[in-house]
């Protein structure tokens, strides 16, 4: 279902290329004076850009062969051949269920009724259709992609039957390969690596970008870790802590990460590079040289499953004035990342992203949290073969509440990890697409600009989100998500969501006044048909009329 919508706005304009949004952004200042908050409004007026034109994108995924690669690709090709097949309940259909784009919804506005009018969150700006992506990747695997789909074990026999002639020609390419930085473990499925020097190796990733770029006809790629969690990388000055010495390094074969590695080579060529795992793959000369080359990255961590919950749960307790005191959070599974993480170095970089989902929240209530107080927070993951890929985790949080009282939640959450996985997945690199096409200008400014290279919008898909310097580094769930919404509000000339309904809430009510003023003495009614076809071929919608 693809909903049409008529923004009917004076400070919107639609080129044959472009939506043109004047819009303005209110915000506040405080300052504190001994005991007094001193809060300043400021309202800025901005110019938002947005590219109508929605190109071919191609996704290499680093860990192509993994359980969250293969399920993601399946996914993809199950939708885009709108596969159905059996299970012991009955029939089922390809969906992206968990998918923020393809299966939520956001709010427009009140009918005419009186009753509030949502529509897929997709068809808020023209977006790339997940069915439309070219997938390529790498891996220190060679398996095939249809038999990695059997290997991983997340995906019903009989689709994987239908999928198997679909993927199986699907081979990943040789990958980077640095025993040190993940568990011994995994060295047993390592033949399908690269020989010759770090900087010879960059230089591959390199030529396989440029390679399948032009082998696939696609517009543009994005690529995205989904391969093991590596250690830490040790952060050094004079190796990693400028571009320049991060690309010497590379050269002298300095303690540079795979994940870094591959970093470096999609900057160099142009391509955004998101990180779906917890290291610290941005190293401060990896983020310099994607500031200097303006080239998006973002990270850290798919935020799937018992951390998403923790970043909705929490930030619930706290802004209800109770205040959580321990929050233990245990899981086991079976897949190979369960393996990887078996080992204490790659759990450790798990351990500090699921640790530090809350401290934006705890942060935010000195009421309940005094002289840097925060919950006990313990993280345990486990690894038992036999649950595969169906992560079981259990979790308790107890608060303390009125008068000396307790809370205890506890929860068990059962799920196919991959399946959380994967639609995020897609999420990432949508949103990324997205921001590659927006620009604002500031009033006064004569020029555009882009977002900032630490892409922090995908705040909300991410268990330790990067931000830019000084930004606010934002966990809570809802917070993050209004972000988003908001944002792409805002490319429309459309205000933030309030959640007021004020014209509900007083006693004789009010109309909302339209915000018809007039733009030039033209009153412009443009039309967006959100299908992306429709936009890019069909001349008679995006029309203006005067
Ligand atoms: N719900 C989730 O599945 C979830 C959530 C958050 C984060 N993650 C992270 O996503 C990553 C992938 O998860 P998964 O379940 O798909 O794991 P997986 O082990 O099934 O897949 C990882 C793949 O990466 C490959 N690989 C390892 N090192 C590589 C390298 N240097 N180059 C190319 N390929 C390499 C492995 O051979 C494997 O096929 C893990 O780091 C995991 O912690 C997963
Ligand atoms: O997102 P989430 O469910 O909190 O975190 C998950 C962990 O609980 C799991 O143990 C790990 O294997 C996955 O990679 C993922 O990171």
């Amino acid at each position: 279902m693809t909903e049409n919508i008529r923004i009917n706005n004076p400070n919107v304009k639609y080129t044959d290329t472009h939506i043109e949004a004047q819009y303005c952004y209110h915000t506040t200042a405080v300052r504190r004076d001994g005991d007094t908050l001193t809060v300043t409004p400021s309202v800025s007026e901005l110019e938002f850009r947005t590219e109508r034109h929605v190109p071919r994108l191609g996704v290499m995924l680093v860990g192509w062969g993994g359980n969250n690669g293969t399920t993601v690709t399946a996914a993809v090709l199950a939708n885009r051949l709108g596969l159905t097949w059996r299970t012991k309940t009955g029939e089922q259909k390809a969906n992206y269920y968990g998918s923020l784009f393809q299966s939520s919804t956001v709010c427009l506005g009140e009918g005419p009724d009186g009753k509030e009018v949502n529509i897929p969150f997709r068809d808020l700006l023209p977006m790339m259709h997940p069915n439309d992506i070219v997938f390529d990747g790498w891996d220190i695997s060679s398996m095939d992609l249809g038999s990695a789909m059997e290997r991983a074990e997340v995906l019903d026999w009989s689709l994987q039957e239908k999928l198997r002639p679909h993927m199986s020609h699907l081979r990943p390419r040789a990958s980077i390969y640095i025993p040190e930085f993940i568990a011994a473990n995994q060295a047993g499925r390592a033949d399908n690596v690269l020989k010759g020097t770090m900087a010879e190796q960059v230089e591959q990733i390199r030529a396989d970008i440029q390679d399948f770029r032009h082998s696939s006809g696609v517009d543009k790629v994005i690529v995205l870790w989904t391969a093991n969690t590596e250690r830490f990388c040790d952060l050094t000055a004079g190796v990693n802590d400028t571009a320049k010495n991060l690309l010497a390094a590379i050269q002298s074969g300095g303690e540079v990460s795979p994940s870094t590695l591959f970093a470096v080579a999609s900057i160099l060529e142009g391509c955004a590079y998101i990180n779906g795992s917890p290291q610290n793959t941005f190293v401060p000369g990896a983020i310099e040289l994607a500031v200097e080359r303006n080239v998006f990255i973002a990270g850290d961590d798919f935020k799937s499953g018992q951390t998403k919950i923790k970043s909705v749960l929490v930030d619930f307790l706290i802004s209800a004035g109770i205040k959580p005191t321990s929050i233990v959070s245990y899981n086991h599974l079976g897949n190979n990342d369960g393996m990887n993480l078996s080992a204490p170095q790659q759990f450790r970089s798990k351990e500090i992203s699921k640790s530090n989902v809350v401290d934006d929240m705890v942060n935010s209530n000195p009421i309940l949290y005094h002289n840097g107080e925060k919950p006990d927070h313990c993280v345990v993951i486990k690894y038992v073969p036999y649950v595969g890929d169906s992560k079981r985790a259990m979790d308790e949080y107890t608060s303390e509440i009125m008068m000396g009282g307790t809370n205890t939640i506890a929860m068990h959450n059962t799920c196919e990890d991959s399946l959380l996985a994967s639609p995020i997945i897609l999420d990432l690199v949508l949103l990324t697409e997205l921001c590659q096409r927006v620009c604002v200008r500031p009033q006064g400014s004569e020029t555009f600009q882009s977002f900032h290279s630490v892409l922090a919008i995908l705040s909300f898909m991410c268990k330790a989100p990067l931000v830019p310097p000084g930004a606010p580094l934002v966990n809570a769930y809802f917070r993050q998500r209004a972000c988003i919404e908001n944002i792409m509000r805002a490319c429309l000339g459309l205000p933030p969501q309030n959640h007021m309904h004020l014209e509900h809430k007083l006693q004789r009510g009010f109309l909302p006044r339209h915000d018809n003023r007039i733009y030039d003495n033209v009153t412009l009614i443009a039309d967006i048909h959100t299908n992306l076809t429709n936009i890019c071929s069909n001349d008679t919608v995006g029309r203006t009329s005067i």
